[in-house]
């Protein structure tokens, strides 16, 4: 069952468009995730999912419900987390969780879920003394304190350190493993690669590319990396004619080769008939990174 169904969305500012011509589905269920440099009109994007910016044209449904024009049903399926936001700051974590509780007629155990996000120290401090990352963490468990069906995330483990940024993602693996939708925006290739089905990337205003992150990795020109020291220097243009080859970097007398699998076999070839042998021989699958940049030309 589609539970985010957005068409052809439009959206521009100043004459500009931001967002042109986006459409994807996510299925109940799913953890979809959104993916694109700076200024790609992602958050415009899932803001009009969650009602608050007007597109200029295009359809958006979540949960059968037209976000901005059913905005007060819409706010008890869908729950959100936005790239911004700033709570009251005399207000403390459990005001809060309780203010926001009280707002729902179904909502989760908000002590658990604050226990859950490491914040039962917290309780009682006020929201102006959080740290950022203790900040994110509460505005994870807000947007999932209604027990949404479906939730909104933008960038949500932005400001965690690594080890909270890890416990986020098996939050986030039990929310969905509950029943509950995840759309989520990310800058991080590796939360992407392991929290998420399906990907869309986008690009200046559109859609790039929509496929799961093995199915992303998989169409890259460079699938296959495969990297070694040399015995002895190979000649450039032998290196050059290996079959699927995308390309060939040199650094410290170490040669670094994307191709495909046909590469790996033909580099495996050309040192045995050169009598070369190779230190340290490394292939590794490309990553959602170089996917990421193959189809944005772009960082994230
Ligand atoms: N309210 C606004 N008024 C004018 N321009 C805007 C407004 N909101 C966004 N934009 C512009 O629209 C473009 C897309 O912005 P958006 O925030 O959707 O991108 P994004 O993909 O989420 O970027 P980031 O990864 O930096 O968060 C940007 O160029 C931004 O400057």
């Amino acid at each position: 069952m589609t539970l985010i169904d957005v068409r052809d969305l439009r959206k521009s500012y100043g004459g500009r468009p931001v967002v042109d011509g986006v459409s994807f589905a996510v299925e109940e269920g799913e953890i979809f995730g959104v993916l694109g440099p700076n200024g790609a009109g992602k958050t415009t994007t899932v803001e009009s999912v969650l009602g608050l910016r007007v597109p200029d044209s295009g359809t958006v449904r979540v949960c059968g419900l037209d976000p901005f024009a059913d905005r007060a049903r819409t706010t008890l399926v869908v729950g959100a987390q936005l790239q911004e936001s700033e709570m009251q700051g005399k207000l403390t974590v459990a005001e809060s969780l309780r203010l926001f509780a009280a707002c729902y007629p179904r909502p989760a155990d908000w002590r658990a879920l604050a226990a859950r996000l490491g914040l039962e120290e917290k309780l009682d401090t006020r929201y102006a003394r959080l740290s950022g990352g203790q900040k994110q963490r509460l505005a994870i468990a807000l947007a999932l304190v209604g027990n949404p069906r479906v939730v909104v995330l933008d960038e949500l483990t932005t400001g965690l350190d690594p080890v909270a940024r890890r416990e986020v993602w098996a939050l986030i693996e039990d929310v969905r493993a509950g029943g509950v939708t995840v759309l989520l925006v990310t800058h991080f290739m590796e939360e992407a690669q392991r929290l998420c089905d399906r990907v869309a990337i986008f690009d200046r205003g559109r859609v790039a590319a929509l496929d799961t992150p093995s199915g992303l990795v998989a169409r890259t020109a460079s699938s296959t990396v495969i990297s070694f020291t040399p015995s002895r220097p190979l000649e450039e243009d032998v290196l050059a004619a290996l079959p699927g080859l995308a390309s060939v970097a040199h650094h410290d007398g170490r040669v670094t080769l994307a191709g495909t699998d046909e590469t790996v076999n033909a580099v495996i070839g050309l040192l045995a008939r050169n009598r070369v042998s190779a230190h340290q021989l490394r292939v590794t699958d490309a990553t959602l990174d170089d996917a990421f940049l193959d189809l944005t030309g772009a960082d994230a």
